[in-house]
């Protein structure tokens, strides 16, 4: 079956959906957004319809810091993998094209610094230079 590429909104916006439905099923890292988030879904999806609308269709409609939220949560390289893992085949079941590759490999990117940052500062914690 071939797919068609992500072009508009409505594509972002069933890739958004599709990927935290499979995210809040998942025993690893389900629980960790669910209860971080708790009600307050509904705000989380229109923040990340915007996070990924700029970045796939060049449509600026996100700004903000994407990565302090993630600061201290409990994870590690596992529920990155996992994360990764998710969004991947999220994306795969929906769509092909480059805009497709282009989430895949932006996700990538960011769940691979995001744990590097995470790590970074969890040594600095213990290690502290001064
Ligand atoms: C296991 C990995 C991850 C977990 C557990 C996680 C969890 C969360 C949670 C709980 C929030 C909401 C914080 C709040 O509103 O209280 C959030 C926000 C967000 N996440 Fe993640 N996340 C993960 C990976 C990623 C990755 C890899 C990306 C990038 C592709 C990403 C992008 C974002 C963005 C853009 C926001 C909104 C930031 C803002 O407030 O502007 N997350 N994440």
């Amino acid at each position: 079956m071939t797919n068609k590429d992500i072009t508009n909104i409505e594509d972002i916006q069933l890739m958004v959906d599709t990927f935290y439905s499979n995210v809040r099923k998942d025993e690893l890292i389900g629980s960790i957004f669910n209860e971080k988030i708790g009600d307050r879904w509904p705000e989380h999806l229109e923040k990340m319809y915007r996070f990924w609308q700029t970045i796939l269709l060049e449509e600026h409609t996100y700004s903000g810091s994407p990565f302090p939220p993630h600061k201290q949560l409990p994870v590690e390289k596992e529920h990155f993998n996992r994360w990764m893992e998710i969004f991947t085949e999220t994306v795969d079941s929906l769509f092909t094209g480059k805009n497709a590759d282009e989430a895949k490999l932006r996700g990538k990117m960011m769940a691979e610094m995001f744990n590097h940052k995470i790590e970074y500062f969890r040594h600095e914690a213990k290690h502290p230079l001064l």
